[in-house]
């Protein structure tokens, strides 16, 4: 296995205020990994400082096996794409002209800008003003012009944080096909649903500390009970575990025809993370 990014004890203190407080993990060539957290527990803060926007007060960062900081350098450029919310869009430009602006930077085809225009959804609206477009448009041109040039690692602030239920299905489907062709993906996302979707390993982020972290399965496993709810055909409810005696119960019940229906108890990344951290994920 690569890895693409590793972090170690990373910390960032704002004046008087600790943002982020000695955090680490790592990131494998291939995965898709969620930083999951609330308002200010310190996403937007983490994805600055991977992508060398902003100086760490303390540890270390690699990216492609070298300090953060070489990502500046030119010949890295083109090996990442980062999607925040300040969008730096020409707004007097068409939609189109933007990216074509972008492929001649990057020495890509035109035909790059159609590839990604329809990748977002809105290659009918390539003619549009940035000016004109609506907070959700201007987050998918900014999408468009994060994978133009298909690169290897993607960083990804809160992608779909402005998008409507049938865009944000449109961007996930894209997503894991930029993610089976190669690309490695961060993401940060206060949306549970979005993390599950997407994520192959999900890092609970809350005040700055990284309080879980492991696939959706995993951590269900390791925070969850393994016990299931059996729905009697006579309208009871039964919560049984996995041991020896209430095997013997559901044997029974099943020989008799009286089991309609048979759930797990498994958590949600939700309670999960209320579990975690004592407070709701908002
Ligand atoms: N430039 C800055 N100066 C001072 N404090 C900052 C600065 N940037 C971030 N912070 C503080 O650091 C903490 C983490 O902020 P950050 O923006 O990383 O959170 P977040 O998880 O991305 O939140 P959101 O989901 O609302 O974007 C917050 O308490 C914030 O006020």
């Amino acid at each position: 296995m690569e890895t693409i990014i590793e972090v170690s004890h990373l910390k960032k203190d704002f004046q008087n205020e600790s943002a982020i407080r000695d955090v680490s993990f790592k990131i494998e060539k291939g995965e898709i990994f969620g930083f999951l957290g609330p308002s200010g527990s310190g996403k937007t803060t983490t994805i600055k400082i991977l992508t060398a926007q902003l100086l760490a007060s303390g540890g270390k960062v690699r990216i492609f096996n070298e300090d953060a900081k070489a990502l500046k350098q030119p010949a890295s450029r083109s090996r990442f794409g980062i999607l925040t919310d300040n969008s730096g869009l020409y707004t007097r430009l068409s939609v189109e002209e933007n990216l074509l602006l972008y492929s001649k930077l990057y020495n890509l085809p035109e035909s790059s800008v159609k590839e990604a225009l329809t990748f977002v959804n809105l290659y009918e609206e390539r003619k549009k003003r940035i000016s004109v477009l609506s907070k959700g448009m201007i987050q998918r041109v900014t999408l468009a012009r994060a994978i133009l040039h298909k690169p290897e690692l993607l960083f990804l602030d809160e992608p779909t944080s402005a998008l409507d239920p049938v865009n944000t299905k449109h961007i996930y489907e894209g997503l894991r096909k930029l993610n089976e062709m190669g690309t490695t993906i961060f993401l940060t996302t206060h949306d549970m649903a979005e993390a599950e979707i997407l994520c192959d390993r999900i890092a609970f982020l809350d005040a700055g500390e990284i309080r879980a972290i492991g696939t959706p399965s995993q951590l269900k496993r390791q925070f969850g009970d393994d016990s299931l709810t059996v729905e009697l055909t006579d309208g009871r409810k039964e919560v049984i575990g996995k041991g020896a005696e209430d095997a013997k119960q559901m044997f029974e019940w099943m020989q008799n025809n009286l089991v309609d229906r048979v759930m797990t108890n498994e958590p949600s990344l939700g309670d999960i993370f209320v579990q975690v951290t004592g407070r709701k994920l908002l």
